[in-house]
């Protein structure tokens, strides 16, 4: 062995002791962390706060905080997602969390529950929104994930119009950046494809890209692009569009990557609970209002925003469902309902309005 090579492997095996020390401290802090997660469990029963072992707003600060004093060479989103799987665990420990999503699985929206979660949370596939706001409300499970809207085909009607009969908050919100890829079976011949599956939406974000890679093949909208990702698998001429945990959970091949018109293309998706959750120190609030139909009525709604200072991200306009012309706004804004000016702003919108419901505040996603 050449001196060089023997530098080499010996530098190799000091480095690789000193991880083996750092992952045994490591492992102690986390047991230690765990630890100190049982005992909160323990004041919390003691309190009789038994509902509330999930805190949004904690999760929320201590992801901050981990991005924060991060000081590389990991990226603050990685080392938060190393803290979010570690959180996801001790909370098990304290009671693992059910959670209901929009499936099957596969989906895009798993995936967003997951980021949200962690790992450690039990997730149960629903066939359509509005299950997922049922099992909420019938307590089957802790949580939903919805999607809610997309910055390339924008709000999901469904999701919106839920809330007008739903007494559920909104205790969280996550984003999710959408990569779509062109996946085929293995049976599938590539010069063969005339048909690809994926769900409307998808469709409608690679629209351009299959106008210019696929113009004469038919496009065939399904009910979610894991469903799409299952047809392909026994057809030799299809094609699907879906994201990466589709093509891992049916073993397809990726023969086209992001394919996704706009490369920003993402979507927000909302948690959905029955608990009303406490500022995080940085906030958002979602509001739903019915006005009377006259005019100047949209101005007089905008006007407290705008004399408070408050920052509106979102309004959407949607039929009421209770008679026909008459339109529901749905409003977020920056900051929490508890906040003082936050709290006269909505008091002064609720004096012009015919209905009002703030349907959370919720700390602002993290990751
Ligand atoms: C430990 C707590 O309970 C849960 C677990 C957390 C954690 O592991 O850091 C944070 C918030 C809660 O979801 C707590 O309320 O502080």
């Amino acid at each position: 062995m050449s001196q060089q090579q023997q530098n080499t492997d010996q530098q190799l095996a000091q480095l690789r002791d000193r991880i083996d020390q750092i992952d045994a401290d490591i492992a102690r802090l986390i047991s230690q962390r765990a630890e100190c997660a049982l005992q909160v469990a323990e004041v919390k029963k003691a309190n009789g706060e038994d509902a509330l072992y999930y805190r949004p707003e904690r999760e929320a600060q201590v992801l901050r905080r981990a991005m924060e004093r991060n000081g590389g060479p990991l990226t603050d989103e990685e080392m938060a997602r190393l803290f979010r799987e570690i959180m996801s665990a001790c909370l098990a420990l304290e009671e693992p969390i059910k959670v209901a999503y929009l499936g099957p699985e596969g989906t895009f929206t798993q995936q967003a529950a997951l980021k949200h979660f962690g790992n450690s949370a039990k997730s149960r596939p629903l066939a359509a929104i509005d299950e997922v706001f049922r099992e909420v409300e019938a307590g089957a499970v802790n949580y939903g994930v919805v999607p809610v809207e997309n910055s390339t085909e924008g709000v999901i009607n469904h999701t919106l119009d839920n809330f007008l009969t739903s007494n559920l908050q909104i205790c969280g919100e996550v984003e999710l950046r959408i990569h779509h890829h062109l996946m085929i079976s293995d049976i599938t011949r590539p010069e063969a494809i005339t048909r690809i599956y994926s769900h409307a939406q998808s469709l409608a974000q690679c629209r351009k890209w299959l106008d210019s890679h696929y113009p004469n093949v038919e496009r065939v909208a399904v009910a979610s692009n894991a469903e799409a990702a299952k047809r392909v698998k026994g057809e030799w001429n299809a094609a699907a569009i879906a994201g990466d945990m589709a093509a891992d959970l049916y073993g397809l091949k990726v023969l086209a990557e992001k394919i996704e018109d706009r490369p920003d293309n993402s979507t927000r998706f909302l948690i959905i609970g029955s608990q009303a959750v406490p500022p995080s120190g940085d906030d958002k609030t979602s509001l739903m209002v019915s006005m009377r139909n006259e005019p100047g009525a949209l101005h007089d709604l905008l006007e407290p925003f705008r004399r408070h200072s408050i920052d509106l991200t979102r309004v959407e306009t949607r039929p009421s469902q209770s008679g026909n012309w008459t339109y529901v706004f749905f409003i977020d804004f920056a900051g929490h309902r508890d906040t003082p000016s936050i709290a006269e702003a909505l008091r002064e919108v609720a004096d012009c309005a015919s209905d009002i419901k703030v349907l959370g505040s919720y700390p602002r996603g993290v990751l």
